[in-house]
């Protein structure tokens, strides 16, 4: 069995070239710049005044002054500036060539056309030319569209933009036993609540989740499935992958000529994961059990569909002090679901007592997966581990 390290490697070294497409801006929020954009404007374009007042040169401080015309946002004052006068001005307006500074209307006092400076400290309340960004500056963030990029990307005149195209994700359910949520379960059914999961977990990445019906255990179904998901850019099948008579998808890809990368980890839950490419199409194995397959689709799906659009993998790992003593670890690296309680200098961890990787309902309420290596020996309350935290 290989670590998760090696496993996650492996996994990242199978995502295809970044595809971009251009789309709209209106539209871009959340998705990832494909390549370095270049404003097509300078902001301000022109040197323009930051408060309500008057336009004066440094000069003539101390000086009665003329006003002689008006500058307004979007109306400049055709004028030029000439000893003792002053501009009446206003926020967002081109400051006239030759006045040095624009004071406050609340230290000015006007009696007609005349004003008297009452207190010209302050600085200038002139924002230079370019002072935010010039034509040609460049702008790459390697991370989701925020709300303030998509303004900065307007401001500088970009309309329609180059991001990485969101990689669809086929995702592949498979088993006998499973109907779709909001059937009636008959004897010996389930609930098929894997695909949905996956499904939030690959939108969470930024990737188009494509569900597929639920597959049968059968040699035809799967087979059949799998060359139909094969339209998709990524292709996540959960269950059937480990060693049982019907856990069929390890030789259903073999059959279809995938290239294995890997199958099996040294990792608990999420053993029997499995890797490797279907032609050029990265496909992910994911075990059933409801908790091995979101811990799976946390620490290599979603890692996957962000590099697949040029991001970073998105993992995170923080310290924490133990909250509860804790017996040696076996031969797996061990994804403890847990609970936070953020107190002191470092949030205190909590393990579940119960790490059951079918109990779908502690992987809900869990706020971080302790991550403890293979080996690790005993530990103490108040040690400090590693943990990933579920939230925010
Ligand atoms: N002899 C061995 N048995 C098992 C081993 C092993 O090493 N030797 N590994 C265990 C581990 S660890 C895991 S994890 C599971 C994974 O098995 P599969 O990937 O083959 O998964 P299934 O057998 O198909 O299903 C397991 C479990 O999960 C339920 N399931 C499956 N799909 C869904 C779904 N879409 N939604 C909800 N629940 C699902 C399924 O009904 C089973 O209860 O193997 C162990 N066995
Ligand atoms: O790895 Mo299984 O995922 O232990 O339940």
């Amino acid at each position: 069995m290989i670590t998760v390290e090696q496993a996650l490697s492996h996994v990242l070294a199978l995502a295809p070239p970044v595809r971009s497409e251009m789309i709209p801006l209106d539209q871009a929020f959340g998705r990832v710049l494909a390549e370095p954009v270049l404003s097509r404007i300078t902001q301000p374009p022109f040197e323009a005044s930051a408060m309500d007042g008057y336009a004066i040169r440094d000069a003539d401080i101390g000086s009665p002054l003329a006003v002689i015309g008006e500058a307004a946002a979007g109306r400049a004052f055709p004028g030029k500036a000439a000893p003792m006068t002053a501009v009446r001005i206003f926020t967002g307006a081109p400051v006239p060539a030759g006045y040095d500074r624009v004071v406050m209307q609340e230290n000015v006092s006007r009696t007609g056309d005349t004003i008297i400076i009452a207190n010209s400290d302050g600085g200038s309340n002139i924002r230079p030319a370019g002072d935010d960004f010039r034509q040609g500056q460049p702008f790459h963030p390697v991370r989701p569209l925020s709300a303030p990029d998509i303004g900065l990307l307007a401001a500088m005149n970009l309309p329609v933009v180059p991001v990485a195209a969101r990689p669809r994700v086929a995702i592949l359910a498979g088993g006998d036993e499973l109907v779709p949520a909001g059937t009636v379960p008959g004897p010996g059914q389930i609930i098929s609540s894997n695909d949905l999961a996956i499904a939030a977990l690959v939108q969470e990445a930024g990737g188009d989740p494509w569900r597929l019906p639920i597959a049968r255990d059968t040699l035809g179904s799967l087979r059949a499935s799998l060359e139909a998901a094969c339209e998709a850019d990524l292709v996540v099948t959960i269950g059937g992958a480990s060693v049982g008579d019907h856990d069929l998808v390890g030789q259903v890809a073999d059959d279809v000529g995938m290239d294995l990368s890997f199958h099996k980890i040294a990792m608990r839950p999420g053993k029997p994961l499995l890797a490797g490419k279907l032609g050029h199409i990265p496909m992910l194995g994911l075990p059933g059990n409801p908790v091995s397959a979101i811990v799976c689709g946390i620490l290599f799906v979603q890692p996957l569909i962000r590099i697949m659009q040029g991001l970073e993998t998105g993992l995170r790992v923080e310290r924490a002090r133990l909250g509860a003593d804790l017996a040696a670890e076996g031969n797996r690296q061990h994804y403890l679901r847990a609970r936070l309680e953020r107190r002191g200098d470092l949030p205190v961890i909590v393990p579940f007592a119960s790490q059951d990787s079918a109990r779908l309902s502690l992987m809900a309420e869990a706020d971080a997966l302790l991550v403890r290596p293979a080996h690790d020996p005993a530990r103490k309350a108040g040690e400090q581990v590693n943990f990933i935290p579920l939230r925010g």
